[in-house]
C-alpha cells in the first residue's frame, strides 16, 4: 500500500495544465487565470475631485480666509472646461480643469456672493489650500502596463471590478475542467421526491460532489447514479469518457467485498492503474486509473467521509495542478484535544478552530470521527491533518489544518474559550 504523498505524487505527475480560452471577466468569475493581465489604462483615466466643492489653482499655497471667484461648474462626466484662471465649483469625480490643482470641499468655504443666475461667484477658504488636496491623480490607482493579477488568480468580484474599472473586455483563463459523477449501489435512491424502501438510502455523495464542485467552479457534465452491475459502470464511464470529461469521480464498490466491481471494471476497460489503497483513515479503498492520456478516473469508497477527503485530498490538488497554480498554503493550529493516530496512516480528522486567548488558531478534533458520520461533517470548520509519524499528539502541538472545502476560507468559531 502506498503512502498518501506517494498517491497524490502518481496524480501530479499525470495532471497536464488545461488549455486558455477568452471570457469576459463577469463570465470569467471563478476561473483562474492563464495569463497575466495587463492594464491598457491609467486609473483613475484623469485627474478627479474627490469632494464636492471648489477646483482652485494652489502652486502658491492658498492662505486661509483669502478669497476668490468663481467661475463655472464642473460635474462628472462633464468634458474638461476652458481654463479660466479662477476657482470653479466642482462635484466629486468631475475631471480638474487643466490649470486647476486643488479642491476645497464645499463646507470648507465660505459664499461670499452669488451671480445673477444664482450660482456661486466668491468664495473665502476657511483653511489653507495646498497643491493636490482633494484631487485623485490619474494612475494614482493603477499605472498603465501594471500587472493587475497574476496567472494563476481565481476571479473573484473584486477582480470582476478591477477589470471592469480598466474597461478589459476579455481575459485568458483556464477552460473549466469537466467531471462527470457516478455513484455505485443498489441501495442508493437518487430521486429524493420518491419514497424510500426499508433497504434504501437517500444518495448523499453525488450532491455533495456536484455541490463541491460547482463550488471549485468545474464544470459537472453529468451525475449517475447506477446499481451494482459491473457492465452498467463500465458504460457510464465510457459515456464520461466520450462526453469529454477530464476527470471522473466514482463513488462506491472499490473495496473487498463480492460487489466490489469497481477496479476489475476499470481494468476490462484498459485503465492505467495508478494507485489502488492508500495507507490513509478514511478512504483507504480509493483507486486511481487513466484512461487514456485524458481522462482521470478516481474511484473513490462510498463511505461519505471517504467521498469528502477524497475530493478535498485528491481532486482539490488535481485542480489546482489543471489550473496551473501551485499546491495550497500549509496552515497550523494548536492541538486541544489529544489524539493517537494508528502509526503508519494519514489521519484526516474533523476539527473546530477557534481563536484561542493567546492569539494563536486552535483545533478541537470532534469527538465522533467514524466516516459514516455526515453531522459532524457539518458541524466541522476544517480538517486537522496528522502524518503517519505522528506519535501520540499531545495537547498544545502545532497539527496541520486545511479548510474543509477548497478555495473557501477557513471558517473559525466564535467561541473563544481556548486557552
Ligand atoms: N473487508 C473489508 N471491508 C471493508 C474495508 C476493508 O479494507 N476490508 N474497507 C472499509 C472502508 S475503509 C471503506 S471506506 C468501505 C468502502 O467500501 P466501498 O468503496 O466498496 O463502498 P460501498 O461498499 O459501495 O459503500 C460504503 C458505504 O457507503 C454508502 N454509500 C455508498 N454510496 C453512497 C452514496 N452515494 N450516498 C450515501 N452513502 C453511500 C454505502 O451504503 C455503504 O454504507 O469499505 C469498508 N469495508
Ligand atoms: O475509508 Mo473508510 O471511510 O475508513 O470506512
Amino acid at each position: 500500500m502506498i503512502s498518501y504523498d506517494q498517491a497524490l505524487e502518481r496524480l501530479l505527475a499525470r495532471a497536464r495544465r488545461l488549455p486558455a480560452e477568452s471570457r469576459t471577466p463577469v463570465d470569467a468569475l471563478g476561473c483562474v487565470l492563464a495569463r497575466d493581465v495587463v492594464s491598457p489604462i491609467d486609473l483613475p483615466s484623469f485627474n478627479h475631485a474627490a469632494m464636492d466643492g471648489y477646483a482652485l489653482r494652489a502652486r502658491e499655497p492658498l492662505a486661509a480666509g483669502s478669497e476668490h471667484a468663481v467661475v463655472g461648474s464642473q460635474a462628472a462626466g462633464d468634458a474638461a472646461p476652458a481654463s479660466s484662471g479662477n476657482a470653479c465649483e466642482i462635484m466629486t469625480g468631475a475631471r480638474l480643469p487643466a490649470d486647476l490643482d486643488a479642491v476645497v470641499a464645499v463646507e470648507r468655504t465660505q459664499l461670499l456672493a452669488r451671480g445673477d443666475d444664482g450660482m456661486p461667484a466668491r468664495i473665502r477658504l476657511l483653511d489653507a489650500l495646498a497643491v493636490g488636496d482633494n484631487v485623485r491623480y490619474a494612475g494614482s490607482d493603477v499605472a498603465r502596463g501594471a500587472v493587475v493579477a497574476v496567472a494563476g488568480t481565481r476571479i473573484d468580484p473584486a477582480h470582476v471590478m478591477l477589470l471592469a474599472a480598466l474597461g478589459v473586455t476579455s481575459v485568458e483563463v483556464v477552460r473549466r475542467p469537466r467531471v462527470a459523477i457516478i455513484g455505485t449501489g443498489k441501495e442508493l435512491l437518487a430521486d429524493p421526491t420518491r419514497p424510500l424502501a426499508d433497504e434504501q438510502i437517500h444518495s448523499s455523495n453525488g450532491p455533495y460532489l456536484m455541490a463541491a464542485l460547482a463550488a471549485s467552479s468545474v464544470q459537472v457534465l453529468s451525475c449517475e447514479t447506477l446499481d451494482d452491475t459491473a457492465s452498467h459502470y463500465r458504460d457510464a464511464v465510457l459515456r464520461a469518457r466520450d462526453a469529454g470529461a477530464d476527470l471522473i469521480v466514482s463513488t462506491g464498490a472499490v473495496s473487498m467485498g463480492r460487489h466490489d466491481f469497481v477496479p476489475d471494471a476499470l481494468q476490462a476497460l484498459g485503465a492505467e492503474l495508478l494507485f489502488h489503497q492508500v495507507a490513509m483513515r478514511p478512504g483507504k479503498p480509493v483507486l486511481a486509473a487513466m484512461l487514456g492520456d485524458d481522462t482521470l478516473v478516481l474511484a473513490l469508497p462510498g463511505t461519505p467521509m471517504a467521498v469528502a477527503v477524497g475530493f478535498r485530498f485528491f481532486v482539490a490538488p488535481v485542480l489546482r495542478a489543471w489550473a496551473g497554480q501551485g499546491s495550497e498554503v500549509v496552515l497550523h493550529a494548536v492541538l486541544d484535544t489529544p489524539q493517537q493516530p494508528k502509526p503508519g496512516l494519514r489521519h484526516f480528522l474533523r476539527a473546530r478552530l477557534s481563536q484561542g486567548r493567546d492569539g494563536r488558531l486552535h483545533a478541537s478534533l470532534l469527538k465522533l470521527q467514524q466516516p459514516f458520520r455526515i453531522q459532524p461533517f457539518a458541524e466541522a470548520d476544517a480538517w486537522v491533518v496528522l502524518g503517519e509519524g505522528a506519535g501520540d499528539c499531545l495537547p498544545g502541538m502545532l497539527v496541520e489544518i486545511v479548510s474543509l472545502h477548497p478555495g473557501v476560507p477557513l471558517r473559525i468559531g466564535t467561541s473563544g474559550d481556548s486557552n
